[in-house]
């Protein structure tokens, strides 16, 4: 087994990783990401108790259990780039013998569930509504950086996409990966909007949204809204579902995101106060992973 140079799994002084701050051991197996730091004791605060904590820039941690389930949540920040970092980390944290340097025989797999705030591109999906992603389209790129990356992606909905929205060279080619179906069950329920969810490497530009720079193309959005593919249309905007199915089905670990839909950008809608939504979001995840 090869040993990854210290250059390229950097190991902090205190033997923890270099961006979380977390050590190996101190991770619980569901782990909970929520874009916002300020989200992260939210969730916490519903723990019976809290075994671990790290803060290191955007990336805010505590680790603990909920009606006995071992639970890790940890904010991550805004966009795919800061997934690269986070799912990495985790999965070296797991995967990764830090003494030896070495990539570990039997692997362990996580199940991820993202909770985050997200822009509906449907009229009939309103506000303070709850929306888990069956599919992921990223804007962003970055799961085309790996080998393997087409072995995932559903390169027919990817095509048919590219053609009928006439995706400009200038752009990054989009990528379309899929929910675990594991995850994406114990989610599911009635009051719970299913659908496809682009992630955005923006929040403006890259979303339709015109302040006062004009968009190449804009239309997009018309466009995306009324797109289907077989029986799936897209739902919603975010910045970081993508990646995170993407290099959780690379890695072998499972994921699913859930948003609130904060703001309806058909209606020119937004949320009188999402917070309310997002807490009882965070109940009901909770109460699934320790079902
Ligand atoms: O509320 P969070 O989880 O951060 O999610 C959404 O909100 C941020 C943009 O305001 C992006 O991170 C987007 O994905
Ligand atoms: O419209 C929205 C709302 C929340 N988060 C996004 O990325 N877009």
């Amino acid at each position: 087994m090869s040993r990854i140079e210290e250059s390229e799994l950097i190991i902090n002084p205190d033997g923890s990783v270099f961006h979380l701050h977390i050590k190996p051991g101190e991770l619980a197996k569901n782990i909970i990401l929520v874009g916002d730091p300020g989200r992260v004791d939210t969730v916490a605060s519903s723990f019976d108790k809290t075994d671990y904590h790290s803060t290191n820039r955007e990336f805010v941690s505590r680790t603990g259990t909920y009606k006995g389930t071992p639970v890790t949540v940890l904010s991550t920040g805004i966009g795919t780039d800061n997934i690269d970092i986070v799912l990495n980390e985790l999965d070296a944290l797991v995967n990764i013998d830090f003494e030896s340097r070495t990539i570990k025989e039997e692997k362990t797999s996580l199940n991820i569930v993202r909770i985050g705030t997200s822009g509906s591109l449907q009229k009939d999906l309103p506000v303070d509504s709850w929306l888990l992603s069956h599919k992921a389209i990223g804007f962003d790129g970055l799961l085309n950086f790996y080998d393997g990356c087409e072995g995932i992606c559903n390169l027919g909905f990817e095509k048919k996409l590219m053609e009928e929205t006439g995706w400009s060279e200038r752009l990054t080619k989009p990528y379309v990966v899929e929910a675990s179906d594991k995850l994406f069950n114990l989610l599911d329920a009635p009051i719970v909007y299913k659908g496809v969810t682009i992630s955005a490497p923006g929040f403006y530009g890259p979303q339709g949204r015109v302040l006062r720079l004009p968009l190449k193309d804009a239309q997009i959005n018309d466009k995306l809204s009324a797109f289907r593919y077989e029986d799936e249309r897209i739902t919603n905007y975010e910045m970081e579902c993508s990646a995170i199915y993407g290099l959780s089905k690379l890695m072998g670990h499972h994921a699913a995101t859930v948003c609130a839909i904060i703001a309806n950008r058909k209606a020119g809608a937004y949320s009188k106060d999402y917070k309310p939504v997002i807490k009882s979001l965070i109940q009901y995840v909770l109460d699934r992973l320790a079902h």
